[in-house]
């Protein structure tokens, strides 16, 4: 836990040693607390240098250790021995020093950081018994420091403090770290410390505390998928990638070839059209140059081909299908793909949301076909759905994942069912918000209940970002609108349930979102990212509500959380008992990575455990009985029988899963 050695007859080591990461766990603290008084106590002992093992100082406090009472000697003690020590202590610092780890490196008199500082230890030992006697401590300890108070500190944290809280709605450690800066700036050393530990000590019993210790664990289990066949994340060799090909540049498209060509694969672009592949190489050159000035790289222009033959892709390792979202048109692909690649190139397809195994049906290699589903614009967002499709091998799995992971991807592996678990919960939560538009409500007072919640941006804004025309042809395809429908017969209703017609009417407008300048929202110009509440967008819904002699209601914000939220949920329970996610956490981050979801609510598996599962079922019971003919209202019965069983965490749900048959 903490190795002590005695270096040149005068110099005590103490080197961290608790991997992965030397994380301060009660042993730790336990094994430096002994440590640090045997080298003060020592007379052969003249300084201290304190490292930690495996390239790394310390990862801050043990994580895991905050879900239980505190065991062990506190840390601030140690710290302050330190501090107050007669004997210099040097941090060695390589890799990282955070949280508690930054606050050891803090208090000790001295502190180099190297990328490789084991190197140095020798060298630095030899330097510290050197400026021993030159340089007395008084002057290198952290509480004689004093720290500058700008005459106008009032006007720059309220500066500050409004940025915050625009960018980290609702968060309460930046506000509380802007708290800290004050009281470092305006009170004596021992007061701004006494401030910080209230400070800190209301931080970490808050539940936002356990959201976010929560959503660090819930983001690294996610990497560690299971097959019901045993394969797993530990006994599946994923293969090298060396060439990819891409087949479409739309905007898809586009992302994925920078992302793979930033992490060193050579990339085939293939166009249909000579127009459209002109078009799609100059973007992602583009793309790639600005990503590698911001990144001080050099782009990776030589690693890209672009063409408008699949012939090009006889050789690749891997090929990612982006073209439009038409089952005809993704069948033809592959089918010719399986023509042309070499048996053993992967096939994965970008769908969001089509049969991954109907594709693979159509190909010589079910077993290396796979989704890959990227979310807009690909070579920014972190989340990658890896799609396992009841053929897939466990080989493709792992390098579907690794490839995931190697891009700067958080992957997580899902089943095959109609939208996966990212869209296919995005339904039910889209669906509330417009059948609470139909009983009064407005796009921007929905919008803002869910931004005030924490979403980076409500349902509304969301959709006109991403382009209100994708679900219309969805729902054209799935035969709830369009010329062959009759609005009329049965009205706002369709296959025997709800539906609300308002999104289809938006679109029939030509009101596509943000790229035609109009949408739920209106914009300055097509393109534009000023989203104003469009008076065209409320005559629509007075005239819609007045059709269907809806009398419009006061809706409240809490109404429009527990309905959007819970409904989401909701689905969230179904897709663990139709085993499409293995864990709630797998859920969970796709919501955090894929769609906004506020990281101090943890997602909205965890944050219905935090509401209390009875309430939620409680209150989708209520909703389900105002609203009969709404089934994702229904309470699943996974959420009934985990409110049976007394509600466990959300950690032991597994447990009581009982899947018939796993889609994973
Ligand atoms: C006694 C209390 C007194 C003082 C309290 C002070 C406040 C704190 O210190 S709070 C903790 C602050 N520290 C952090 O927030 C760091 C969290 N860790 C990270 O950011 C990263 O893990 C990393 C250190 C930058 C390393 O990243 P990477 O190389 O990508 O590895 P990972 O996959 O993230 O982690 C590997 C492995 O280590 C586990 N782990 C990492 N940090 C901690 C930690 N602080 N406590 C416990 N466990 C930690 C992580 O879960 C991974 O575990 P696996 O089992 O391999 O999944």
């Amino acid at each position: 836990m903490a190795r002590y050695e005695l270096v040149k007859r005068s110099v005590a080591l103490i080197t961290l040693t608790n991997p992965p990461v030397n994380a301060l766990s009660s042993a730790v603290r336990h094994a430096m607390a002994k440590s640090m008084e045997q080298a003060l106590n020592d007379p052969k002992v003249t300084a201290v240098v304190i490292c930690g093992e495996n390239g790394r100082f310390c990862g801050g406090a043990d994580i895991r250790e905050f879900a239980g009472p505190l065991r062990g000697p506190p840390l601030v003690p140690l710290l302050d021995a330190i501090e107050a020590g007669e004997k210099p202590v040097v941090a060695a610092i390589e890799g990282v020093a955070l949280g508690g780890g930054f606050e050891l490196a803090l208090v000790c008199h001295y502190c180099i950081a190297h990328f490789k500082v084991n190197h140095f230890v020798l060298k630095i030992i030899k330097a510290v018994g050197m400026s021993r006697a030159a340089k007395p401590l008084s002057s290198r300890r952290v509480s004689m420091l004093t720290t500058p108070c700008p005459p106008d500190l009032d006007a720059l944290l309220e500066v500050v403090t409004m940025e915050v809280k625009k960018k980290a709605r609702g968060v309460m450690a930046p506000l509380a770290c802007i708290q800290a800066v004050r009281a470092a700036a305006t009170m004596p050393y021992s007061k701004g410390i006494k401030r910080e530990s209230e400070l800190m000590a209301t931080l970490f019993n808050s539940g936002q505390a356990r959201a976010l210790q929560y959503c660090f664990f819930a983001q690294r289990t996610a990497g560690k998928w299971t097959l019901p066949s045993g394969a797993q994340w530990n006994n599946s060799k994923p293969r090298e990638i060396r060439s990819a090909a891409i087949i479409g540049l739309g905007t898809m498209g586009r992302g994925i070839v920078v992302s793979l060509a930033r992490v060193g694969i050579s990339v085939i672009a293939v166009e249909s059209e000579k127009k459209l592949l002109e078009t799609g190489k100059q973007m992602v050159i583009g793309m790639l140059e600005r990503d590698a000035k911001r990144r001080g790289v050099s782009a990776s222009l030589n690693l890209l081909k672009f063409t408008l033959s699949l012939q090009d892709l006889k050789d690749v390792d891997l090929v990612i299908e982006a073209v439009f979202e038409d089952m005809a048109l993704k069948k033809r692909v592959f089918q010719e793909l399986s023509k042309v690649c070499r048996p053993a190139t992967l096939l994965c397809t970008n769908t969001s949301g089509l049969d991954v195994d109907a594709l693979a049906g159509v190909t010589d290699r079910p077993h290396l076909v796979v989704g890959m589903h990227f979310f807009s614009p690909a070579h920014v967002m972190k989340l990658l759905e890896v799609v396992c499709g009841p053929r897939s091998s466990s080989e493709t799995i792992a390098t579907a994942m690794s490839l995931g992971k190697r891009m700067g991807k958080v992957s997580v592996a899902v089943g095959n069912c109609p939208g996966f678990v990212g869209n296919r919960m995005l339904k039910p939560y889209m669906d509330q918000a417009t059948f609470l538009l139909e009983e009064g409500a407005t796009p921007e007072q929905i919008d803002k209940a869910l931004e005030d919640f924490g979403f980076a941006m409500g349902v509304f804004r969301m959709s006109d970002l991403a382009g209100l025309d994708v679900g219309w042809r969805i729902r054209k395809e799935s035969g709830l609108t369009g010329p062959d429908v009759d609005p009329k017969n049965p009205p706002r209703r369709r296959h025997g349930r709800r539906y609300c017609p308002i999104p289809d009417m938006v679109c029939e407008q030509g009101r596509f979102g943000q790229k035609t300048g109009r949408g739920w929202y209106m914009y300055d110009k097509p393109g534009g990212t000023n989203a104003k509440p469009d008076p065209l967008i409320q005559n629509l819904l007075e005239m819609y509500r007045s059709r269907y002699a809806i009398q419009p209601r006061n809706i409240s914000d809490q109404e429009i959380i527990e309905r959007c939220l819970f409904a989401l949920a909701n689905e969230g329970f179904r897709i663990l008992e139709d085993g499409i996610a293995a864990r709630p956490e797998d859920i969970d981050v796709i919501y955090l990575f894929g769609y906004g979801f506020p990281r101090h609510r943890g997602g909205p598996m965890f944050y219905a455990s935090m509401v209390g599962l009875e309430r939620v079922l409680e209150r989708l019971e209520h909703y389900h009985q105002a609203h009969p003919d709404v089934p994702h209202l229904e309470p699943s019965p996974l959420l009934k029988k985990l409110v049976a069983c007394g509600s466990p965490s959300v950690q032991t749900w597994r447990e009581h899963i009982k899947t018939m048959h796993s889609h994973l």
